[in-house]
């Protein structure tokens, strides 16, 4: 790279307009919305799509509830004149689609396209020629009167030809080719020139579209360019302006927004930014964030999972995961404090609520995404995530001291495998840990009887593979089982806290689940945890499982040891 970049390159030239209006505008409604996927997205992918490919992609758009369609280019290929004939004569196009083609401004093209379109019962024919210095002295060797005169003498043979049609509804549309790059009187100039032959009326308007072909400034300064035309142009009131943003810095979906902002009514652009070079601005992300401010898109991304696989199968081409709303990784969260947060978010959240769930701009439910993969679980992951998962998918609510030492033993277990673990290896350690380990005391049975307000237990256990009966009295069963199990350690066994709930999900619906935590002696505490079928069950297996860990947790350094 060069240290002085300014020998090579230059700044864009702002735009001259002080008094600006656009800064201070919202959107509160969505622009009308072009797929040109077939078109321009087409026409960058390494192998084109073919005519039932093509017809696939088209339903699935009408389906998302697109109204325009940019299907192709019929001048340039059989395929797309296929795809055209086969759109209209099959009657693949409902009536409130309307259909759109492209075209060069030479004349033979443009009376292929329109041949393309016999028989429609709506049709945009779209025109395009360049307008920029570069392409006026490099491309076309010509000037500005040179490209004035391709604009109109093309406007006027799209006239022609469509005179020969007169049962289609025709709607012209011109484009300025690299509008973001000309010079804004000329543009104007040129658009002006192309609707004085048009001759459009507010009850039967032509579109003016705008595209930032290469995309080569920041967005305000396409804003102020949309803005300036806006404001401008003659007849503004028979012209649907239009703005068709590449994605040449990365910023075609700020540029989109902004010009909507700016008097755009109208934005064409492909799923997921597919196109040519960096690609066109992504619809999807457009219309979703149209979604998250609270506005209808009128557009549905209800199942946005098949909607990405159906744009990479057609495509070609794998859409990121990290993309915006329709990634594979967009809605998981790996760090502990964003699961944490996550977390929580659900867990205040009622029915009917706002949507406030922290790092989520949306509801993944509302794109047709589950919950869980919101949170997935590495060594970057902490309590908040390991506990989310247990209770979404195992139905297991963890206390929150028991979060904290299970957590532990998951990062002990990353930090060895380096790797992400599943929700299933997640409950196959908790299982592990807390609910198979039963050596040395195994349970099998128990009995009581409450007289007075005290309960006497009798415990039928095994110890290391013995069978043994225990008993003891207390003020509860909880309290009865310690009394049975004290004699078998050698430090004085205190419940310090005891949760337990019924599980509502998971394999184990409808058991009781029972988290203890033990002192032993002065030693650290411990949890126990039991399930089964009886909550008194759980609760002794839970004070066994806690014995267990405490005794084998182990050996060295541990200050607690099985009775003699
Ligand atoms: C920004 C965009 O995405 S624009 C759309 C671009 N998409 C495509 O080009 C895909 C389909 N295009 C094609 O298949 C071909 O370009 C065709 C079949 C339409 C035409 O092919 P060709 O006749 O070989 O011409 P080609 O496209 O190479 O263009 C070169 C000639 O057309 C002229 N030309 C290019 N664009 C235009 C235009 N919009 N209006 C008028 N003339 C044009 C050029 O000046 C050049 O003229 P010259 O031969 O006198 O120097
Ligand atoms: C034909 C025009 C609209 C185009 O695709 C572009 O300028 O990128």
């Amino acid at each position: 790279m060069l240290k002085q970049p300014h020998t090579k390159y230059r700044a864009f030239a702002p735009v001259v307009l002080r008094d600006r209006q656009w800064p201070n505008n919202t959107i509160t409604q969505p622009p009308v919305w072009m797929s040109t996927d077939l078109r321009d997205g087409n026409q960058a992918l390494i192998d084109p799509m073919s005519v039932a490919t093509k017809l696939k992609f088209f339903q699935a758009l009408v389906a998302m509830g697109f109204k325009e369609i940019e299907v192709g280019f019929p001048s340039a290929s059989q395929a797309d004149f296929d795809l055209v004939r086969l759109l209209i004569e099959d009657n693949h196009i409902p009536d409130d689609v309307t259909i759109e083609v492209l075209t060069q401004a030479r004349q033979e093209l443009i009376d292929r396209t329109v041949e393309s379109l016999a028989g429609a019962r709506r049709a945009i024919v779209h025109m395009y020629n360049p307008t920029a210095p570069d392409f006026r002295e490099i491309v076309y060797r010509t000037d500005q009167a040179g490209v004035k005169a391709i604009a109109e003498q093309g406007t006027r043979w799209v006239q022609q030809a469509t005179a020969r049609y007169p049962d289609t509804e025709w709607v012209y549309q011109y484009s300025p080719e690299v509008f973001s790059g000309t010079e804004l009187a000329f543009a104007k100039e040129v658009v002006d020139a192309v609707s004085a032959i048009w001759q459009p009326s507010p009850g039967h308007k032509m579109i003016v579209n705008l595209p930032a072909t290469v995309e080569m400034a920041t967005p305000n300064t396409y804003a102020d360019q949309i803005e300036w035309m806006h404001r401008n142009l003659e007849r503004r009131d028979s012209i649907v302006l239009s703005v068709h943003p590449h994605n040449d810095r990365g910023t075609a979906v700020a540029a989109a927004e902004l010009a909507v902002m700016a008097g755009a009514d109208r934005v064409e652009g492909c799923l997921f930014g597919n196109g040519e070079r960096t690609g066109n601005v992504d619809l999807v992300t457009l219309a979703l964030n149209l979604y998250t401010q609270g506005v209808d898109p009128g557009l549905d991304f209800g199942q946005i999972d098949q909607v990405r696989q159906l744009v990479e199968h057609c495509n070609q081409l794998p859409v990121h995961p990290r993309h915006p709303y329709a990634g594979e990784l967009v809605f998981t969260a790996f760090s502990g404090s964003h699961q944490d947060a996550i977390k929580k978010g659900f867990a205040q959240r009622q029915e009917g609520d706002v949507w406030r769930v922290p790092y989520l701009p949306v509801d993944p439910a509302d794109l047709g995404r589950s919950y869980e993969s919101v949170v997935r679980v590495n060594s970057q992951s902490g309590k908040g995530g390991i506990s989310f998962l247990l209770l979404q998918e195992f139905g297991l609510d963890i206390p929150r001291r028991l979060q904290i030492e299970f957590s532990r033993i998951v990062q002990a277990h990353t930090d060895k495998t380096g790797k992400e673990v599943t929700s299933a290896d997640i409950f196959a350690l908790f299982e592990r840990e807390y609910l198979q380990l039963s050596e040395p005391v195994s349970y099998h049975h128990n009995e009581q009887h409450s007289r007075d307000d005290e309960v006497s237990m009798a415990l039928e256990v095994s110890i290391a593979g013995k069978a043994q009966r225990l008993k003891g009295q207390g003020s509860g069963p909880v309290a009865a089982a310690v009394a049975a199990l004290q004699p078998l350690v050698d430090e004085p066994m205190v419940v310090i806290d005891y949760h337990e709930h019924a599980i509502s999900g998971g394999g184990a619906k409808g058991d009781a689940v029972s988290y203890i935590e033990l002192r032993f002696g002065s030693n650290d505490p411990v949890f126990g945890v039991g399930r089964d079928g009886s909550i008194v069950a759980a609760a002794i297996k839970a004070l066994i499982n806690g014995v267990n860990r405490s005794v084998a947790s182990a050996a060295p350094g541990s200050q607690v040891a099985l009775s003699a």
